[in-house]
Parts: C-alpha cells; structure tokens; sequence
C-alpha cells in the first residue's frame, strides 16, 4: 500500500491518513481492534518499525563527534607520515551541512513514505522497541557501540554484527583508529588467537572503500577529493537499505580461491597480503571475506600446491585484496600477470607472521619483492604497512658461540632488545615511523593457556600420546619437529584407531587442505602435524596441543601452543619430553622468562601397562608390514627390472607364486605372515577392551621418572585434561605448605 501524503506533511506525531479501499480486507471485516494508522518514514520489512530512524541519526551523530575528535587527537598526536591535504582534513561546515542535506535528500528520495498498520504502542512499549532494535539480526545497535569512534565503515560494522563480535579485542582496539583515522603503519605484537588479522583486515578494507569514495587508485595517504558522488553503500555511519544490501554479492563458502562473485572488471590491486604457509592464506582470505561481505570488495588466495592456472584465471577477475605466499606470487609476478603488474602501486602491505617471513635463509622471494616495492620512495611513503606477530617482539639469548666471544673483548656483543629487534624490522622492510603495539606478555603465552609436560624415556613417548588420547578426547593437534615423525605417528595410530590426520609439508595441497577441513569439522580430531600448523592456523575450539618433542625454537612453541586457547578459551599445552632434550626445555623456558618449571601432568600408572600392551601390539603390527611391504615392493622392482633388461631372476628374488612352497624364503615369508595376522587378531581384540573402566586415580611421573601420587580423588574419570592438571598444581601447592609447616617448628627448636 502507498500514502498518498506528500512528503513534506510527515511528520513525526500521529497524523490522519487518506486510505482508499479497506486496511483489513476487502469486505471491511476485521477491523475490529483497529485503532490507529501510523506514518513511518523509511520503513522497510527487516528493520524494526519505531524509532528507528531517530535511532540512527544519534548514533550517526555519535560517532561523527567521536570520529571528529579522534582525527583531532590523531593529528595531534601524529608527527609525520600523515597527509594533510585540505580535503583530508575534517569537512568544512558549510560543505557538511550541503553534504549533509544531499544525503537526507537521497534518503528521502530512495525511502518513499509508506505507512503501515499498527496498535499505536504505550510508552513503555515504544521503549521496549528503541531498546531491542536489532541492527542486524543478531546483535542490537547498543552492542556495537564499543566499535564506534574508530573510523569502521558501516557495511563492515555490519558484518562485524553478523559474526556476534562485540567488542573489538584489545589488538584491534589499540591499532584500528591509529589505522584507519591516523593512516598509521602498525607493528603489532600480541599473543596467538588475539585478533590481529582483523586488526589489518578492517583497516584495509576501510581504506580501500575511502580510496573508491575518493575515485583515487593508490596511495591512501595521499587521499584526493573526487568529484564523483558518493555512492549510496559507503556513507559512513548510515544504515543502507537492505534493498540495496541485497543487491551485492555475498561471500559464498567455497573451496575457490576467490570469496567472491566473479567479475571481469580492471580494477586496482589495492593490497598485498604476505602469509609464510598456504592454509594461512587460505584462512586470512576467508577471515577477511567475511567482514568484507558487504563492501562488494573481492579478497583472492594466491599459494602454492594448486595450479598456478587456475589461480592466474582468479587474479583475471581482478582481487582488490589479494592474500599470498611469497613464493608462489613471484612466480605468477614473473609469468606477467596483469593484475599483478599493479603490484608497485598497492596502497596497502601486510607481512603477517613477520619474524618467521623475514627468517634468514626462508623467503627469498619476500626479499625480492619488498626490493621492487620499496624502489620508489614516493610510492612508499604513501603505502601503509601492517606487520604482525604474537612473537614480534620474542628476543633471544646470546649463542654460546658469541658470548664466548664476548670472554676479555671490550666491546661487547649485547643480546638484542625488544627495542632494537623492532628497528631493524622496521629498516629492513622500509616502513616509515609505525604506531608500535606490543601487549605481549613476558611468557608469550596466551593468559587462558595452561601448560605442562610428561618426561618419560623416549621409547615411552608412544605410550603417554595414547594415554593422553585416550584419557582426554577433544580436538588435538600434536606437532612433532619432522616429517618423518609425522608419518610414523600417522602410521602407528591408525592401527591404534585413532583416526590420525596428517599434516606436512611434503603432502600434496589438496591432501593437506582436506585433512585441516576433516580435523576442524571434527569435535575429536587428532591432527599429526609439523611446525607447517604452528602458525596462524584458527580452528575453533582446539582443546589440547601435545609436542611430541621440544620444539626446536621458543617461537616454535607459542605459536604451536597457541592453536589452542584462542580469542580468550581454555586450552592445555603438553610437552613430552625425553631426557635428551631437557637442554632445549631449559633454554626455552630462559627465554620464555618462565622462573619454574612447568607442571607435571598426572598419568594413571595403573592404565598404563593396557596403554603398553596396545601400543607394542600395534609396533609390532606395523614393523612386519613394513617389512612386508619393503619385502613386496622389492621383489616388484627387480621383476619388472628384469622384465626391461628380458633376464632370469634367482630364486630367492621371486616371490612365493614363483617358487617351491620348501624354499626358505618363502617359508620365512608365510612365518611373517602368519604372525602379523595372529598380531592383528590381538591387536583387535585388546582394541576393544575399554581402556578406562569407571572410577580410577592418577599418579604423575616426577623429574626422576618416578611415578608418584598426587592427592586426587579416586575417581576423576570424567576430567577435562585442564581440570586435571589444575588439581594437581593444587595439590602440590598444598603438599608444599604442608612440608614447610612440618619443617618450620623444627627450625625453630634448634
Ligand atoms: N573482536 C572480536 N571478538 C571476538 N572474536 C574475535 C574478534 N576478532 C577476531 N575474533 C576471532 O578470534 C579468533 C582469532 O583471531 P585471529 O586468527 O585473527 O588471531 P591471531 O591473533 O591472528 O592469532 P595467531 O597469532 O595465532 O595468528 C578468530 O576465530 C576470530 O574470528
């Protein structure tokens, strides 16, 4: 229905509305509990009828004050590095007021006055309305408000709304006004699963809307004023109107390596995301999609391990955001792809995980296009850059090499600061005076991780792995320093029947992304993985992160650990360690400025000899079949050798099919066999058996492999593996004061 009210008469009180024909129905029934009709400016099906308008004016209203005085701050504050071209600088009034009433006069043009049926509401009601507008459909307006006054755009708030974040975590609180507001380079340290991608993705993608706005290609701090109008999608702080939103293409959940609806269009390539692993990339691409979904900005995954064809028909649909490893972007830089060519003029740079990318000896290829980034100056001092990493700021030890050097030198060789470790980031990747963010805790961890270990001899690592699975299911990533332990691992639980998936980095591409999908969908998975997952890698509600060795560097293990307790979760990080490594536990622990060492996890050694039976079953299950299958594979080879070079081979070469069943290979052969069938049989049969029958208690291995008991109730069957550990840093807690009070009066008596 339409009013026939010209549009000057609305105004905001009741008023009498001209209808033709019957509200109701037809035959005018129904009209009973009619009491009045309201005239409602923009009104439309998904928002909430009254006060809505209102609503968003104040709100506007607040943020443009709380915008106004951060660019006021900001500039203040700012020395450099920020342009301040006249059409950068706050509007002028008399533009505003114009600016403005050419909005109110697009609303009014785009939201013809309708009116709608309704009981008129009470006071309260009307309250009640205001108070549960929903400005998306799951979060109300007042939840956002913690993300106002930092510059966001508003279809980014709104896909803020729709992935239920409220507030901006401290990373993004601390780094989005400074970026957005200030166009400040960032170097951002902050524990693992803190936020950072979204502490560069909305910056970039509010800066690449004020470039569009602007009709400017590149350079955001150098921000001209365009002359073209505004479209209707980008005014800041204003609702559009769903018939619009609907209109732009929705980020579909696929395996492609672009987010979204293709398009052949040239247009700009207006960032480089740089990430060290190709599941990463894969992962900020999503991350970023999902709050651009309403900007109609187009985010690309370029890495290796899948055809670069394919992906070059991807950068054809010209990405403004494009998210790659380094390696696989120089090649495609270096088979000229067009979009790519546009690489020099990129207005926005990230280098996520950027003490791992700038390692000596690792990318190469990251050297050689900051080279041809950084050529020309004026191009770089107009480029924003976004350097993060929880271990950013992580220093080390001196080497034993370089403090024996220092033995009777005068000038000294000093260990590196946190200070001195950021300056030469910032020299090496050329970025000018960043806003540095460092809320990194002296341990590195993330607060909600908590951490211990299991020593045991490293024949026993097995056990306690399967010990632990068994004991805490969850979803596990356990991370080993090689690929060959990897495969072992692999091998050994599945006939444990553990379901394990691998992840290394000589696995085809496909494999490793199929495997990551099966673990992440998997409330139980087990994940058997290299320091290839250690990075980056967000998969929701990982409880438990096992190494099953030290890892070799301290930021091997936060990174590691921090796969689990993420965006301020629980989560438990267990080393097993052998007596062999105890060197790098203790230097890892020094730089990790950790003054105890980490808490033992209690082990029932009650269920450990079950635990041994199946995990020696099953060795031996998968010794013979590897020796089978050398055995197979051998024979295979020197056949079909054979067969090329057309030659007769010796008995004990053939297999069993070709020779007499008394030759003592063979016989050998069936012997082998026949004891990995009766292995598998037992293996079976132990496999089901519950390991844990109800009601048992711990006991926990100490520092001289002993096992000892620590004061848990008998049973704790249904424990979380944190609960556990919990317990019994309590309990020891306990047992210390109590020996303390039993020592104290004999001090005082002598
Ligand atoms: N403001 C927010 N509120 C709630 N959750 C958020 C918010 N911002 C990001 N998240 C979520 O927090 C999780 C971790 O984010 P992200 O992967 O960006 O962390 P990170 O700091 O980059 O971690 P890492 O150092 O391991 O790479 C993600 O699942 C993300 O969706």
């Amino acid at each position: 229905m339409k009013s026939n009210i010209p549009k000057k008469k609305v105004k905001k009180s009741w008023q009498t509305v001209k209808i033709e024909g019957n509200v109701i129905n037809e035959d005018g029934e129904g009209l009973e509990g009619f009491v009045g009709l309201e005239v409602l400016e923009n009104y439309n099906k998904n928002l909430v009828v009254l006060g809505k308008k209102k609503k968003r004016q104040q709100l506007a209203e607040r943020r443009k004050d709380k915008t106004k005085k951060d660019v006021r701050k900001l500039r203040e504050e700012s020395n450099s590095g920020i342009h301040t071209d006249d059409e950068d600088g706050p509007p002028k009034k008399k533009k505003k007021k114009e600016k403005v009433q050419k909005n109110s006069k697009k609303e009014a043009k785009s939201y013809p006055g309708r009116f709608v049926l309704l009981k008129p509401p009470t006071e309260s009601e009307d309250t009640e309305e205001e108070a549960t507008a929903s400005y998306s459909d799951g979060i109300r307006i007042e939840d956002l408000a913690n993300w106002t006054g930092m510059g966001i755009p508003e279809p980014i708030l709104r896909a803020i709304s729709e992935l239920g974040f409220r507030t901006p975590t401290e990373i993004q609180a601390l780094s989005l006004p400074a970026a957005i507001l200030g166009k400040k380079d960032i170097l951002g340290a902050a524990e693992t699963g803190s936020g950072k991608t979204l502490a560069f993705g909305i910056p970039i993608l509010a800066g690449i809307m004020e470039l569009k706005r602007r009709n400017v290609k590149s350079g955001i701090r150098k921000v001209k004023p365009s002359k073209e109008p505004r479209p209707e999608f980008e005014r800041d702080n204003l609702t559009p109107p769903p018939e619009e939103l609907g209109d732009y293409p929705e980020i579909e959940e696929s395996d492609s390596e672009i987010a979204q609806k293709p398009e052949k269009e040239d247009k700009p390539l207006y960032a480089l995301v740089l990430t060290p692993t190709r599941e990463l990339a894969v992962q900020v691409r999503d991350h970023i999609a999902s709050v651009a979904k309403y900007t109609g900005i187009k985010v690309a995954a370029i890495f290796g391990g899948l055809s670069a064809v394919k992906q070059q028909r991807v950068l054809n649909m010209c990405p403004e955001i494009v998210v790659a490893t380094p390696g696989r972007l120089w090649e495609l830089i270096e088979s000229d792809n067009s979009h790519l060519k546009k690489m020099d003029d990129i207005s926005f740079l990230v280098i996520d995980e950027t003490d791992r990318m700038v390692e000596k000896g690792h990318f190469e290829e990251l050297q050689m296009l900051l080279k041809r980034l950084n050529t020309d100056q004026n191009k770089v001092e107009t480029r924003q850059n976004f350097i993060f990493s929880a271990t950013l700021t992580l220093v080390h030890d001196l080497p034993d090499h370089l403090q024996r050097k220092n033995i009777g030198r005068k000038g000294k060789i000093v260990k590196q600061t946190p200070g001195m470790k950021i300056q030469s980031l910032i020299e090496s990747l050329g970025i000018s005076q960043p806003k540095v963010v460092d809320i990194t805790r002296s341990s590195q961890t993330a607060e909600t991780l908590t951490e211990c270990r299991i020593i045991c001899s490293i024949d026993h690592k097995d056990y306690y792995l399967y010990y632990f699975l068994q004991r805490h299911p969850g979803r596990t990533i356990v991370f080993c320093n090689s690929i060959g332990c990897v495969k072992r691992l692999a091998q050994l639980f599945t006939l444990l029947d553990c379901q394990p998936l691998p992840l290394h980095a000589s696995m085809i591409q496909k494999q490793r992304l199929k495997n990551l999908e099966r673990f992440r969908n998997n409330p139980n998975g087990f994940l058997v993985a290299t320091d290839v997952a250690a990075r980056g890698l967000d998969i929701p509600d990982v409880q438990h992160v096992i190494h099953y060795q030290v890892p070799r560097t301290s930021e091997n293990y936060v990174h590691r650990s921090g796969r689990t307790a993420r965006a301020s979760k629980d989560g438990i990080t267990i080393m097993i360690m052998e007596p062999g490594e105890v060197k790098n536990y203790l230097k890892l622990c020094k730089t990790l400025d950790r003054n105890e060492d980490l808490p033992l996890f209690p082990v029932s050694e009650r269920h450990l000899n079950a635990v041994k039976e199946r995990v020696n079953l099953a060795r031996d299950v998968d010794r013979l079949e590897l020796r089978l299958r050398r055995e197979t594979s051998q024979i295979g080879w020197m056949k079909k050798s054979a067969e090329e070079m057309d030659i007769i081979l010796d008995h004990e070469d053939i297999t069993d099919d070709d020779v007499s069943d008394d030759d003592e290979n063979v016989i050998k052969k069936k012997q082998e066999k026949r004891l990995l069938d009766t292995k598998r049989q037992q293996l079976k049969t132990v496999l089901n058996k519950p390991l844990f029958p109800k009601g048992f208690s711990y006991k926990y291995p100490t520092s001289d492999g002993k096992l000892a008991l620590p004061f848990l109730p008998a049973d704790s069957s249904n424990e979380s593996a944190i609960k556990v550990v919990k317990k019994a840093i309590q309990e020891r807690k306990e047992e210390r004061k109590r020996r303390n009070k039993r020592k104290r009066p004999i001090e005082e008596t002598s």
